[in-house]
């Protein structure tokens, strides 16, 4: 427990449950509850496995929340996600996230009192103040109301050169969304270049294709940012941004544009980036910003020739990795999760195995660990990440690296060298994302088939399983009305959702391992994310710090 500045690592021991038993974590990305229909694509595969955990309701199934206030996030509207989600799971507590943290800081004009404004805003005399992030009302990485604010708060704080570059979305929200997204902000500059301020849309490009690669899963992705945003290059250029978006989605979809620039009558880009400029990542979420960052903060950079390396004044919307302290300078303070459970197992002996493929690798480690890398003790834990593919949608794969990191996670409990395994299976969020039902359907079968090899070796090795999600995508992939009826655009095409969803995710517990008397409590109804830490520090034969959401479980006498 924390006390005068002091933690106190030593977990109680539980007076009912005993240490020593294997336990797997499994979260399911993007594994909501939902209604079953023809959308739904984990009703319409074939999940025996995870269709067997339900009938252990309500004692050892049972659903818990995933979105909105009970992950931090600013309302109830707020669908979930990874970052959240996995900092919830992980940190046993809810903290207010960056979403919420900007908004206060933007609401009370703290923003440009704080440390990193200044900094930036040393540049703004003589250079440009260059804005990067994803364009989308979609609140899971940034939120368009933000951008908005920050251009006017920069421009009334002395900004007088601005330019934006934008990254389209399409994936946390509709597939289209981003003319209307560029329209706005393309407003917004133009009200400011009444008011004298030399604002103008300079690059974009689709988020998946450029810049927002995550887990240096793809530096490619972040080069073809760098060419537009920084040197001012790109195969594509045009005098408008509206009429580049519209023109590129002829042959791409949101997630997916090439990258382009916007020229001036001479052809030439209207805002690379360059010495004495102040650039500002307005994304608050951290994972598709850290390799940016690293290529606009480090001197030493060998991941691709950035050709020119301007001297900037560079700060983040949020400092987005709190062990490597980057970027140096941000706007708004990050949530502090401190404390979290890896940390306090590790602190008690727990050995820990965690893995993922590449684009979820960070979210079992990283965000499990309140958004920190690397491990806590090197000797007590390892960390396993299978490369993804790259280069390609994964509706092309739907299957990704279930198989493989089922094996490997088998591999590790057999091995009865740990006492955690814990797993992200990617496959229900990526192929979800990609708004294609069928590989949806097949991605879902593939997570199922990995979960069973883990419960499997659980099985042989006498352990205990902890299965679970980190929020809602796969259970619904069709816009509805407020019947929850399938909408249809126009043209009577169903209008797909890419996005994650506000239901609730499951929990089931289980395995030999587990003591008999364990069951389900009923009287925490509104259990969420954040009662997880709690429980598997129960199974793991301790009592959670008092300050922990409450356990879900409890042991009866039978
Ligand atoms: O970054 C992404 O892929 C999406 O915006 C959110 O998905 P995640 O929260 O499941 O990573
Ligand atoms: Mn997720
Ligand atoms: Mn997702």
């Amino acid at each position: 427990m924390a006390s005068s500045g002091q933690v106190s690592w030593k977990l109680e021991d539980h007076p009912k449950l005993p240490k020593g038993k294997t336990i797997a974590v499994v979260v399911l990305d993007g594994w909501g509850e939902n209604k079953p229909d023809d959308y739904n694509c984990i009703h319409v595969a074939e999940t025996l496995t995870m269709d067997s955990l339900k009938q252990g309701a309500p004692e050892k199934w049972r659903l818990i929340r995933a979105h909105g206030t009970a992950v931090g996030l600013p309302t109830e509207e707020d669908m979930g996600n990874s970052e959240v989600g996995h900092n919830a799971l992980g940190a046993g507590r809810i903290f207010a996230q960056g979403a919420k943290l900007v908004d206060l800081a933007l609401a009370s004009g703290k923003i440009y009192e704080g440390e990193g404004f200044k900094y930036i805003s040393e540049s703004f005399e003589k250079g440009t103040l260059h804005l990067i992030g994803l364009l989308s009302d979609g609140g899971v990485h940034s939120r368009l109301d933000q951008l908005q604010l920050l251009l006017k708060g920069a421009s009334e704080h002395g900004a007088k050169r601005i330019r934006v570059h934008f990254l389209t979305d399409g994936r946390d929200v509709s597939d289209g969304s981003s003319v209307g997204f560029v329209e706005t902000i393309g407003n917004d500059l133009a009200n400011l270049r009444e008011k004298g301020v030399d604002a103008r849309i300079a690059s974009g490009g689709g988020r998946m294709y450029v810049t927002m690669d995550r887990y240096e899963n793809d530096w490619d992705v972040v080069k073809r940012g760098w060419d537009a945003q920084v040197l001012g290059e790109a195969p594509h250029k045009f005098t408008n941004a509206v009429e580049a978006v519209k023109k590129l989605r002829e042959n791409a979809n949101d997630q997916y544009l090439p990258p382009f620039v916007i020229v001036d009558e001479h052809n030439k880009a209207v805002g690379p980036i360059v010495d004495g400029d102040a650039v500002v990542t307005f994304n608050f979420r951290a994972d598709r910003m850290v390799m940016l960052a690293k290529a606009l903060e480090y001197q030493d950079f060998d991941k691709f020739d950035r050709v020119r390396f301007p001297k900037i004044r560079y700060a983040g919307m949020l400092q987005y990795d709190g062990e490597l302290k980057l970027p140096s300078h941000y706007l708004v303070s990050p949530p502090e999760i401190d404390r979290t459970s890896g940390e306090y197992l590790v602190y008690n002996g727990i050995r820990t195995f965690a893995c993922s493929e590449t684009v979820k690798f960070g979210h079992v480690t990283f965000f499990w660990n309140g958004n920190r890398s690397g491990y806590f003790n090197p000797e007590l834990e390892k960390y396993v990440e299978i490369p993804s593919d790259i280069g390609i949608s994964f509706n092309l794969q739907p299957k990704m690296k279930a198989l493989e990191i089922g094996e490997r996670a088998r591999d590790a409990i057999l091995s009865l060298k740990f006492d955690q395994v814990r797993v992200n299976i990617a496959n229900g969020d990526m192929v979800g994302h990609t708004g294609d039902i069928q590989a949806t359907i097949v991605a879902c079968k593939a997570a199922d088939e990995a979960v069973k090899m883990i419960l499997d070796a659980i099985e042989q090795v006498g352990g205990i399983y902890v299965v679970t999600a980190d929020h809602g995508n796969a259970e619904d992939m069709v816009k509805r009305d407020k019947c929850g009826q399938p909408l249809y655009d126009k043209n009577g095409q169903l209008q797909i959702l890419t996005s994650h969803t506000c239901h609730p995710v499951p929990i089931a517990i289980g395995g030999p391992g587990l003591a008999p008397g364990v069951r389900l409590r009923n009287d925490v109804p509104d259990g969420g994310l954040a009662n997880v830490a709690a429980t598997i520090m129960n199974l793991h034969g301790f009592v959670a710090p008092n300050d922990y959401e409450p356990t879900l479980i409890q042991v009866v006498d039978n």
